[in-house]
Formats: structure tokens, sequence, C-alpha cells
């Protein structure tokens, strides 16, 4: 490049093209006359970035040496952000590792990946408490993906927070991503261990158990996205480590909790049993696998009838009866073709008073549900696949319909409409009862499309807990109608009702978007309970 010339350059507003197809103006700040490439800045979310390129692609440039540059807002959090020096700068190319298949998508996504502030979860972050909680958890890339070279197409910076990078093309060929953030209370990235998951998750629910609550814990997702692993115990090799699952952690401090003081006038003792619904039939796994019928009586009390229930008096005894049942799962692959991504697995561990009658104190049903693929893979002809991916949408849609009751507080929940919500009846019902859901995730870019399929269906749980903070302002604000501020604002109840009810319908579009209605949603809400 002529000196002379690169010199008229700088300051000079140019169009730059990103890796991302968007096309916006940008300022050329410097000038390398021996690479012949200039430096330009442009400002993005309120941060300085820069890109290297060449003048001749000014007007569509896509050379890889993008690097965030300096901080413009000094009162954000974002410190992370800085000049790299050029032999800071990441080398791709010649020497960079070999290409792989989506190379193009995979350096978008990296390139995207500087500008985000990642705050990992941490085990000293602060419990809130919930009585309906939504987590996500990514797990890593696993071996075959790896030697595949697949790329990595979620991110988890934290705060509850993950985004998918959906990997799309326009018709003019071009690639972009499009970046899809979801908000959850808590969210697991790859490095996450069950211990910490189990924290923020379960824990609390043990706790709730024995205040004489009701509790149900789900893990919901794709096949081979990790509900296994989490709820039951991380493998090697074909071996599973039942000691390091949820279920696991769930009974050593059930344990732990029947030694405390506090407890133990309650005279309580631990019960166990665990069985799978396939198909919408209950087989009881810790007993061969017998079929079991489900029966409600008149006082609408629901009854899994011969269901084992097996006194424990150690997490040694339960770890050994989570073994067991799920060996029994397992050999089902074969014998009744139920493997375990077409059945529903329940553990209850059930409190019950050391009484006549062996009272029900508390119980806690931690559930590793089919994968919800199934639901949504309508393309096969074969009839057991459709009746099991007809049962599997059933069960899912109706869980969700009642934990959306649940949330707010209705008086109808609709357990009927599936064997899965049906024997979790006595969970759904009752002021103490508590869910908290997992959702998990497969980060590999071929999974892209179950990933968003999960995250939309947790993101309704969202919905349903906005929903339920909504009616309780609003009946709060019924119930002190002689808040001034309320009689000042919101003086004909009718007008209190019309407006919720606007909201409850906009907000149960599945177009919804919670995040850019919370403001409003937030809003509302204060002036109800005269904020
Ligand atoms: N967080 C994680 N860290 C490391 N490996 C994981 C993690 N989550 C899952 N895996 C591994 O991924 C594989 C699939 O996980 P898993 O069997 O738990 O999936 P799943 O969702 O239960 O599938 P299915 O519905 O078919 O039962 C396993 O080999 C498991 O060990």
């Amino acid at each position: 490049m002529e000196t002379s010339l690169s010199r008229l350059l700088v300051g000079l507003s140019v169009k730059i093209s990103r890796s991302d197809g968007r096309v916006h103006m940008a300022t050329v700040k410097s000038t390398d006359t021996v690479k012949s490439t200039v430096m330009v800045e442009w400002s993005e979310r309120k941060i300085c970035r820069g890109k290297e390129v060449s003048p001749k692609y000014t007007k569509d440039i896509c050379k890889r040496k993008s690097v965030v540059s300096k901080e413009l807002n000094k009162g954000s959090k974002r410190l992370s952000c800085f000049v790299k020096p050029p032999d800071m700068q990441t080398k791709r190319g010649k020497f960079a590792e070999a290409p792989r298949p989506n190379q193009k998508f995979y350096e978008m996504i990296q390139d995207f990946r500087e500008t985000l502030e990642i705050n990992p979860l941490s085990t000293n972050e602060h419990l809130e408490p919930h009585r309906i909680c939504v987590c996500v958890r990514k797990r890593p890339l696993n071996k075959q993906e790896n030697n595949r070279k697949e790329i990595d197409v979620v991110s988890v910076p934290g705060k509850g927070t993950l985004l998918v990078h959906e990997p799309k093309q326009k018709v003019d060929l071009t690639k972009y991503l499009e970046n899809q953030t979801f908000h959850f209370d808590y969210s697991f990235n790859e490095t996450a261990t069950n211990d910490l998951v189990y924290k923020f998750t379960a824990k609390p629910l043990v706790h709730s158990i024995f205040e004489g609550g009701m509790a149900t814990c789900f893990a919901y997702g794709q096949t081979g996205s990790g509900k296994t692993h989490t709820m039951g115990g991380d493998f090697t090799g074909r071996q599973q480590n039942s000691a390091k699952g949820i279920y696991a952690l769930a009974a050593q401090d059930v344990f732990t909790y029947l030694s405390h003081r506090r407890y133990a006038n309650l005279d309580l003792s631990a019960y166990v049993s665990f069985f799978e619904i396939y198909n919408g039939k209950v087989y009881d796994l810790l007993n061969k696998k017998a079929k079991l019928r489900v029966l409600e009586d008149d006082r609408q009390q629901v009854q899994v009838v011969g269901l084992e229930e097996v006194y424990v008096s150690s997490a040694e005894e339960v770890i050994k009866m989570i073994q067991q049942g799920s060996a029994c799962r397992t050999s089902g692959q074969t014998s009744a073709n139920a493997n375990s991504s077409r059945s529903h697995a329940i553990l209850q561990i059930a409190l019950r008073r050391n009484d006549r009658a062996t009272t029900l104190h508390g119980k806690f049903s931690l559930i590793d549900l089919a994968g919800n693929e199934r639901g949504t893979d309508v393309s096969s002809n074969d009839r057991s696949t459709l009746v099991e991916t007809a049962e599997i949408n059933r069960s899912l849609l109706a869980l969700k319909e009642c934990i959306r009751s649940l949330g707010m507080n209705s008086d109808h929940i609709p357990f009927r409409m599936s064997t899965l919500t049906k024997v979790l009846r006595d969970s759904f019902v009752g002021e103490k009862s508590k869910t908290c859901m997992i959702a998990m995730v497969s980060p590999g870019m071929t999974s892209c499309e179950y990933t968003m399929n999960t995250l939309r269906y947790a993101d309704r749980y969202i919905f349903i807990l906005w929903s339920s903070f909504l009616k309780s302002a609003l009946l709060y604000s019924i119930q002190s109608s002689d808040n001034p501020s309320f009689i000042s604002f919101l003086s004909p109840q009718t007008f209190v009702s019309q407006r919720a009810n606007e909201f409850f319908h906009t907000m149960s579009q599945t177009s919804y978007n919670v995040v850019e209605g919370l403001p409003d949603l937030l809003d509302y809400a204060k002036k109800l309970m005269g904020l």
C-alpha cells in the first residue's frame, strides 16, 4: 500500500462485512504498509471492537484476524476486553490445527465467545429458595464428537444464561450465526460436576421433605444429553458409578438429616421404590420388572398396586438398589426393547413416621425422563415406534401442563393426562410441593435442533414462574385494596383483572419472548403491589 494513500485512509468510514454475515460501518484507525492492511474499529454493545483487514476487502471482509479491542464503558464489568498485541493474537491458518467440517462456523463462534464475560457458577454462590426451579446443564463434547471434530455450539457465560449459536446460511450461501439467549435459575457448563449440580437443584428439596413437603426433580433432554449421568452417576466404560449421581447424593443427605437432632423427634424412617414407565405401563425395577397397575380411589388417591417399597437404613443400601434397578432397566433393553431413552425411570424416597400406619411425612421423586427427541420423531412407519412416540409426547405434554397449573396455583391439576403425571399426583398437590427441572443439552452442532427444543420446553417453565408471580401480585393487590397506591393506580378492579388477563394471554403464546416482556411485567406487578 502506498504510504500517502495509507495516510489518507485513517479516519475514513468504510463498510465492512463481518464473519457472521452482518455488514456495517467502521472507522479506519491505522494502516500497516508492510502487510498492506488497515485496522478498523467500531462500537458494539458499548464495547469498542477492532479488526485488521485488507483495504480491498473493506466492503466484503471475512479475514480471520479479528480481536476485541479496548473497553469503552468504564463502568461496565467487561474488564476482560483489551487489545491483544499481535504476538498474542490467535494464530489460525497454516500452522494451526487442521480445519474441521464447518470451520467457518467454528471460527465465528470462537469470535463471539471472545466477547463474552464468563462467570461460571461456583459452590460459594448464594442459593435462592425456589418453589419451582429450572436449570440447564451442558455436557462436554464426547469422544466420538471430538473425533468427528464436531463444533460446540453452546456457550454458558453463567448467571443462569445459556447461548446457542445456531449455524445458518442465507440463500446466497453466506454463512451466519443466529445467537439465541436463554435464561434459567442456574446454568451449568461442561466442567460442572454432579456435586455442583446437586447443590443447586436437588439438595434444597431434600430439606423440604423433612419439613413435610413433596419434592420432584426431573432430568429432561434428548438421548445422550446426560440425564442418566446426572441422576444415576457417571460411567467408566460400561460401569456406572452410582455413588456419584443425584439419586445417591440425595440419599446421603436424607440419612444425614435423619440423624439431625432437629428431626430426630419426628421418628421417621426412609423407604425406597424404583420403577419405570414404558408405553404408559409401570414396571417395578426392584421386583424383576413386574408389571403393575395404577389405580385411583374415590378420594383421588393414586396407587401403584404392588409396588415394592423397601425400608432402607443407609445410603449404601440405596446405592445398591439403584444399581440393582438400573441393571434391570438396562437388561430390559433386549427383552422388552425398552431402552433407557424410551422410558421414564422414577426413584422415590419416602419418609414415613414409625407409627402403626407408617404415615407418609414427605416424599422425594427423582425422575430420569425419556429422551425428548422421541416426542418429535414422527418419521417412523413402525407401529411400536409410533405408539412409543405418541406416549412420550403425551406424558411430556402432561408434565408441562401439570407444572404450569402448579406454578399458577390452579385448583385443577390435569394429572390424569398420562401415567407419569398420575403416579406423581401427590407431588403436584399440596402447599408444600416443590419442583426442580434440569434440562440437559448436548453441545454438538448436529444436536442443535434437539437442543433448541429442550430449551424451548424449559423456557416455558420460566413462563410458568412469571405467571405465578403475576398471579401472586394480583392477589396481593386485591387483598390489600385499602393500599393507597393500589387505589390511586388501579381503582377499578375490572381493569386489574383485564390487564392481568391480557398479560396471561400474551405470555401463554409460544412466540412470547420472556426476556423482552420482563420489564413490562415487572413494572405492572410492582404497581399492583404498590411498590
Ligand atoms: N456432564 C458430563 N460430563 C461427562 N460426560 C458426560 C456428561 N453428561 C453425559 N456424559 C456422557 O455422555 C454419555 C451419554 O450420557 P447419558 O447416558 O447420561 O445420556 P442420557 O441423556 O441419559 O441418554 P438416554 O436418554 O439415552 O438414557 C455417557 O457416556 C455419559 O457418561
